[in-house]
């Protein structure tokens, strides 16, 4: 299928920065996001969207942590917590797209596909959790969460604050693959992968069994546009373009730039783990598996990125043809 393009929404791009991190709030960042994808689609793009669920997935955990605590209630797993995310965000943006393909009189149907993802049981990211999760904390709050909750891993998340971080194991198959696909084809807009999907693993009889972990979503994105032949992957976040030397007074936005220079970059520790670093490194992987370009952008911005006015591109060659 030609001109089809992935646009993974950063978890942290749909929370508000009002402190109040509402359902409605989060619903009016959709909103505002899928104006943005009905733009691409009105111009003949064939769109697969997928999501983050870092703060979300983090509030439901603390929510059942606090229910649990005050009222007794049954824990809910992180694998739960993961797929509840998944269907609340996907039945945001799949209303929101609806609505607006609705009012713009496009004809594309949506459907948001509940996605599970195989991952490895033995992946040492079990081991060592890196995926940061729910709310940013200043140290003196991380602290003091720490005597209580020992077991808490905090790590410190690109200046923004402190987050706990859980396990964030690589994902190697998407067991509903075949279901988006024919979706893709049949022209819908499908939403999948929400939260990087939800963490599963095979046991030896062949079922799949659910896992506590948060898989991130730009992996299971770059996974994802793999096998759906996509050729373009847009990944939004909260900034416009991807920096070198990020928060320094010699930050320097990249425009353009070949997976050469961002390798390069990368052993030059310009990303840091969990946040930008994943995003570079799904983008090299997509690249060096089939797929022809990325952009690296704010949800805002997308329309001027597919132009090329706006955001990070990365490209095999630099004298790539401009534009998709
Ligand atoms: N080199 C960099 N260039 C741009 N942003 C960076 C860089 N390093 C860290 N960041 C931060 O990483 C954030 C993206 O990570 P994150 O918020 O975790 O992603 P998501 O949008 O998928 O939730 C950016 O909004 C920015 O604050
Ligand atoms: N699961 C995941 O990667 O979420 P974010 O993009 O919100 O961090």
């Amino acid at each position: 299928m030609s001109k089809l393009v992935i646009v993974a929404i950063g978890g942290n791009s749909l929370v508000r920065d009002n402190g109040r991190d509402s359902v409605q709030d989060q619903y009016e960042a959709v909103q505002e996001t899928a104006v943005n994808i009905a733009d691409m689609v009105q111009e003949g793009y064939n769109v697969v969207v997928t999501h983050g669920n870092g703060p979300q997935v983090g509030f439901g955990m603390r929510r059942s942590e606090i229910a649990n605590e005050i009222a007794g209630m049954p824990d809910i797993p992180l694998v739960n917590c993961v797929a509840d995310t998944q269907g609340g965000i996907g039945y945001q943006i799949q209303q929101a797209l609806t609505n607006e393909f609705t009012k713009r009189g496009i004809n594309k149907k949506v459907a948001t596909v509940i996605t599970q993802v195989e991952v490895d049981i033995n992946d040492p990211n079990f081991q060592n959790p890196t995926k940061p999760v729910g709310s940013f904390f200043t140290l003196e709050q991380a602290e003091e969460m720490k005597k209580e909750h020992p077991e808490w891993i905090f790590v410190e998340d690109s200046g923004r604050g402190f987050r706990r971080v859980v396990p964030s194991p690589k994902p190697i198959d998407i067991v509903e693959k075949e279901a988006i696909k024919s979706l893709v084809n049949a022209g819908y807009v499908v939403i999948a992968v929400g939260g990087g999907g939800i963490p599963v693993i095979k046991t030896r009889d062949n079922s799949y069994l659910g896992v506590d972990a948060v898989i991130d979503k730009d992996f299971a994105t770059s996974l994802l546009a793999e096998q759906v032949n996509a050729e373009t992957l847009i990944i939004t976040t909260g900034v416009p373009r991807v920096y070198i030397n990020f928060g320094k007074p010699n930050q320097l936005a990249l425009e353009k730039i070949t997976v050469e220079e961002a390798k390069q970059y990368v052993l030059e520790n310009h990303f840091p783990p969990g946040s930008m670093l994943p995003k570079i490194e799904a983008s090299l992987s997509f690249l060096e598996n089939g797929g022809k370009r990325v952009v690296i952008t704010n949800p805002e911005s997308l329309k001027d990125a597919i132009n090329e006015k706006q955001g990070t591109h990365i490209v095999e060659q630099l004298n790539e043809a401009c534009c998709m």
